[in-house]
């Protein structure tokens, strides 16, 4: 065998030096997806529910979930929290198995909209700071956990109202506290069950710009929708869920017509089994025509 030297490589050979190796870069290893969903089914009240779904979500996308009443939205993001247990099929959160997964600092989770206060008197900012629980250290809130609290109170414009009763707010403001109490542990996965639902159009866009901010800064983001509104240029991709199947996994469809407007009615449960979105196929979700 004829080895041909290169002219650099004798003369490093000459120098005593030997030639460095060219080898070919190694391809990084991509990061593990916040979420992954695997075949995620589950039954609630004896009925099927999720039926196979997939759901995956890479580190700073912005993925929203859509899909008309009763798809299974809430329940499929109810499932990646650990509140919905599957029947079958697999969930990691950061690359680690759901059900050895502790971490919950990382996570913070808008519930579909119920009440802050649940009866029991408390001030927008000890709602708040209830979220930056799994954060503090010690037992008492450092000044970095005050001056979060505080960040996530402006963030969503309840600045002026921090000393108030949750019970005298609004469903819109009260949505706004929902949502500072899930940013004041500085998560890096946000996952918002309609965040947007009864929300006044100026509280939509303070929610917009606060969601923006928390982009920009690289949170990853799972958000269920009814519809797009003011969050549209936000989202990366969208996920529709139809009778508990995923029925389309890309581009953020264009909402027209009525099934733009929520409260649209839900559509008849018709398949028993789930048939992936083939490209070019006409979505049925409820949410377009
Ligand atoms: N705890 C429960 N027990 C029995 N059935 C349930 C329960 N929770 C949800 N379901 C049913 O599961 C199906 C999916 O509900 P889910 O709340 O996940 O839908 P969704 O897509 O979030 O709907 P919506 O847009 O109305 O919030 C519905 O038919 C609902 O009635």
């Amino acid at each position: 065998m004829v080895t041909v030297k290169s002219e650099h490589a004798q003369e490093a050979a000459e120098r005593g030096h030997a030639p460095r190796p060219v080898r070919a870069r190694e391809p990084r290893p991509l990061p593990a997806p916040v979420i992954a969903l695997r075949g995620a089914t589950a039954t609630l009240g004896g009925r099927p529910v999720l039926r196979g779904i997939d759901l995956t979500v890479h580190p700073g996308e912005v993925v929203a979930l859509l899909g008309a009443n009763g798809s299974g939205k809430s329940t499929a993001v109810r499932s990646v929290i650990g509140q919905v247990a599957l029947a079958s099929g697999e969930i990691s959160l950061f690359g680690a198995e759901l059900r050895r997964f502790r971490d919950w600092s990382r996570v913070g989770y808008v519930p579909q909209r119920t009440t802050a206060a649940s009866g029991v008197p408390a001030t927008v900012r000890e709602v708040v700071s209830s979220g930056r629980l799994s954060r503090t250290r010690l037992g008492w809130p450092s000044k970095a956990d005050r001056a979060a609290v505080q960040r996530a109170i402006e963030l969503v414009g309840l600045a002026d109202r921090a000393k108030d009763s949750v019970g005298a707010l609004s469903g819109g403001q009260h949505q706004r506290v929902l949502i500072a109490r899930a940013l004041a542990a500085e998560p890096e996965l946000l996952i918002m069950d309609e965040p947007m639902a009864g929300v006044d159009l100026a509280s939509q866009e303070i929610l917009a710009a606060t969601l923006r901010e928390q982009v920009a800064a690289g949170t990853t983001v799972l958000l269920v929708l009814h519809e797009l509104g003011p969050l549209e240029p936000l989202i990366d991709r969208a996920v529709v869920l139809r009778d508990g199947c995923v029925t389309h996994d890309g581009p953020p469809p264009r909402a027209v017509g009525q099934h733009a407007l929520p409260g649209h009615a839900p559509e008849p449960l018709t398949d028993s089994s789930c048939h992936p979105h083939a490209a070019g196929e006409p979505l049925r979700t409820g949410l377009l025509s």
